[in-house]
């Protein structure tokens, strides 16, 4: 079926002309000069597309956006503007446009944007299956956020391979999942591998596949997340954990733009952007002779450095309410939100699991909360108790992981102050429990 466009445009002899040549490349499509006509025809009929100009003699194509975005309606849109400048372009994707194009408008140009704001509908309903959306996405209100969003609205547009540097738990996946909705690549496939979790002899047939019969256990033949990700984007999590045999083919395959499966000798072109994640220190891994210094200059055109969430206090409720709007949802309940003591337990918490934990926190309270409100006891023993606060406030200071002595010495203080009470001492380090406890198997320190 011909998908339906309505172009909202006050030039009648230029929407005249994209009619009749969309109409041409197999589009059905309505005209509007004014927003108040945009508004009737789109009460009367769904459309798969809006294509508006910026400026319009009534009010503007932002002001059509946001009162479509108002009643969920998430129908592409695309704007048009005489203004090429980045920030209004900014501006309208910030408040929910699909993409924009400036004028002059280079048809082929118009009709590949329209052809990926349309399939681009249907990538985000993969990614919705996913767990991955515009509504479950929060950007947030700090200074840290500010700036982070500020990065990554500029870097998503361009080409640049980019590297997302960030403790567990801060959203280094939802961001880059964001860059890739933000560029032109948002119709192609986002693929993510996480690095952490690949056995080491199979990490190469991961990346480039493999023929049948290549190696024991090659049953059939298997298509590899560079060429999966062909024209979109590959995501790589835990790029720290590759080996260095491993570390050399993907060099070579971003240096080449050219892969072969293994047992293959058919060279196959791909052409993928890469967004790679870590939470270690990459230099240092370098200095170490972990991690090749050519693949890092590669994988990093470009640093993003998530804020963990004790770097961005004020965003804390504003994620808190969001989770509980999730939580809420998904178990059913009708939770209206956290009382006093509540907000101020979680804001003075130092959040050593991030957002994630935050998400967790949030959605066993509203599952197990008995009032409308959520308590600091729905939150867990960790809210309940005041303990926390009294404890000197060396979680300021991020465990080093760099220097084993003091390392070691501080897990001991740590331990020292909480009395020996794990939990807390992982809090006051700013890790999680795991961590610790494999820590002290490290340091030979008596549990
Ligand atoms: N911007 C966001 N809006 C809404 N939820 C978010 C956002 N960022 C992260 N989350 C939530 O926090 C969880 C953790 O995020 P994500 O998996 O992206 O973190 P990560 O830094 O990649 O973690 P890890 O290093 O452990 O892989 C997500 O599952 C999601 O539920």
């Amino acid at each position: 079926m011909a998908s339906s466009l309505l172009i909202v445009e006050d030039d009648l002899t230029f929407s005249t002309m994209l009619k009749t040549w969309l109409k041409k490349k197999g589009f059905e499509v309505e005209t509007a000069s004014t927003q108040a006509r945009a508004r009737k025809l789109l009460a009367e009929q769904p459309f798969d597309l809006i294509l508006s100009d910026l400026r319009l003699p009534d009010k503007d194509g932002m002001t059509l956006l946001s009162w479509l975005r108002e009643q969920s309606n998430q129908v592409p849109f695309i704007i048009m503007t005489g203004y090429a400048e980045i920030q209004s372009a900014v501006k309208a994707i910030k408040e929910g446009a699909t993409d924009y194009i400036s004028k002059p408008v280079q048809p082929d140009e118009l009709l590949k944007k329209i052809k990926e704001a349309i399939n681009t509908e249907h990538a985000s309903a993969e990614e919705e299956e996913a767990g991955i959306s515009q509504q479950n996405f929060l950007e947030g209100e700090s200074e840290a956020a500010h700036q982070l969003y500020n990065y990554v609205n500029l870097v998503a547009p361009t080409q640049m391979s980019v590297l997302i540097n960030g403790a567990s738990g801060t959203g280094k996946e939802y961001v880059a999942h964001r860059i890739h909705r933000l560029s032109k690549r948002a119709g192609k496939p986002f693929i993510a591998i996480d690095c952490g979790s690949i056995p080491k002899d199979l990490a190469a047939s991961e990346f480039f596949g493999h023929v049948k019969g290549s190696f024991t256990g090659a049953f059939n033949d298997k298509v590899g997340a560079f060429e999966e990700a062909n024209g979109g984007t590959l995501f790589l999590d835990e790029i720290g954990n590759l080996s260095y045999e491993v570390q050399v083919q993907l060099l070579r395959a971003l240096q080449e733009r050219r892969i072969r499966r293994i047992g293959s000798s058919k060279e196959i072109e791909v052409d993928v952007r890469l967004i790679s994640a870590t939470n270690e220190n990459l230099k240092e891994a370098i200095a170490k002779g972990n991690f090749r210094e050519d693949l890092y200059h590669r994988i990093n055109e470009f640093t993003l450095y998530m804020p963990s969430l004790k770097e961005r206090k004020d965003d804390i409720l504003l994620f808190a309410n969001f989770f509980l709007d999730q939580a809420n949802k998904e178990l059913d309940r009708n939770l209206i939100g956290f009382d006093q003591e509540a907000c101020e337990a979680l804001q003075n918490y130092p959040w050593p699991g991030n957002l994630r934990q935050l998400k967790n926190t949030v959605k066993r309270a509203t599952l197990v909360a008995q009032g409308e409100f959520i308590s600091p006891r729905d939150l867990g023993e960790d809210f309940n108790n005041a303990g926390l606060a009294d404890i000197p406030a060396c979680a300021d200071e991020p465990l080093l992981l760099h220097n084993e002595e003091h390392e070691k010495q501080r897990i001991l203080q740590a331990l020292q102050h909480t009395n020996n009470n794990k939990s807390k001492a992982a809090i006051l380090l700013g890790i999680d429990r795991k961590t610790l406890y494999n820590k002290l198997k490290l340091y030979n320190i008596p549990q």
